[in-house]
């Protein structure tokens, strides 16, 4: 489905992503963790083609999408959605006219400009609200949520698009723990249920071994580890951070509480 071929982005002398490749079969939770300027962010981007590429290939389904002009590769973006640390919600619009907004290159000027949604378009943003919860909170401006409402609001307005791929940039690197926890909870959901894929860049390793499928461990703009959460020992997390042998995997936690109970609730919510 996904076939990543030494994927090259150059920054003037500096590779900040080097000839990585990997695959991935179906519609896994990929996690990729490396510390501050392994090259995660630029991977991403060059995926949504938001940055191009120096050299190399991404084949979805065949098509290499880093190939893509003009309006196919605008088309691309609708189908890979990113969502950001930051969230990129209009602050001062409501929160039902921002998931909507994740059509907008779909519509005519005029319709924009008058603000005018087809009634099916509306209710398919109240259910998905709906569906992560924040239903309630469609009247109301985006500034006025919290955090973690807000980051809802942008995984709804990535789902309008209906994509295949959700690209996740530091998604919770934000939020409290309670937060960034019903926020990876909602990501796994999607991905579990609707059947996309998600590559979700992490900054701490008990989120990525508690919701990743796979993880790929970055360093210097390289992969240096690609595995399952079960591989991905301290000392192997310690060579991809660089770490020496004080390394202290605490200092990567964002203390989600990963108590039996809680896991025994989300898993039993995943089966039900
Ligand atoms: N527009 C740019 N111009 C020049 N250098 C850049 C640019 N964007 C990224 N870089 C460099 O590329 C390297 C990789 O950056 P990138 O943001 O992809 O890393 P990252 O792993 O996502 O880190 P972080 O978690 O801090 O965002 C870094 O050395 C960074 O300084």
């Amino acid at each position: 489905m996904l076939d990543v071929k030494a994927v090259t982005r150059m920054f003037g002398t500096k590779a900040a992503v080097d000839r990585i490749s990997f695959t991935v079969d179906g519609p896994q939770f990929v996690g990729i963790i490396g510390r501050s300027g392994a090259g995660k962010s630029t991977f991403l981007r060059m995926m949504n083609r938001l940055t191009d590429a120096t050299s190399g290939e991404i084949r979805v389904d065949g098509r290499n999408v880093l190939a893509l002009k003009g309006a196919q590769a605008r088309a691309w973006q609708g189908q890979c959605a990113m969502i950001f640390q930051q969230f990129n919600l209009v602050p001062r619009m409501d929160v039902a006219s921002n998931v909507l907004h994740g059509i907008l290159n779909r519509r005519s000027t005029l319709q924009t400009m008058f603000n005018l949604w087809p009634r099916a378009d509306i209710l398919k943003a109240l259910d998905i609200l709906d569906r992560l919860g924040i239903s309630e909170q469609a009247p109301k401006r985006a500034e006025a949520l919290s955090g973690g409402q807000q980051q809802r609001v942008a995984i709804a307005r990535a789902l309008m698009q209906d994509p295949k791929i959700i690209l996740a940039d530091e998604p919770i690197a934000s939020l409290d723990p309670m937060n960034a926890q019903i926020v990876m909870d909602a990501l796994k959901q999607i991905n579990v249920e609707d059947g996309r894929m998600v590559i979700a860049n992490l900054h701490t390793l008990d989120t990525a071994r508690r919701y990743c499928d796979r993880v790929i461990g970055m360093r210097d703009g390289r992969i240096v580890f690609d595995g399952t959460p079960d591989q991905l020992s301290t000392g192997v997390a310690r060579d991809i951070y660089g770490a020496d042998a004080s390394f202290n995997e605490s200092a990567t936690s964002t203390a989600i509480p990963a108590d039996a109970t809680a896991d025994r609730v989300y898993a039993d919510a995943m089966l039900s």
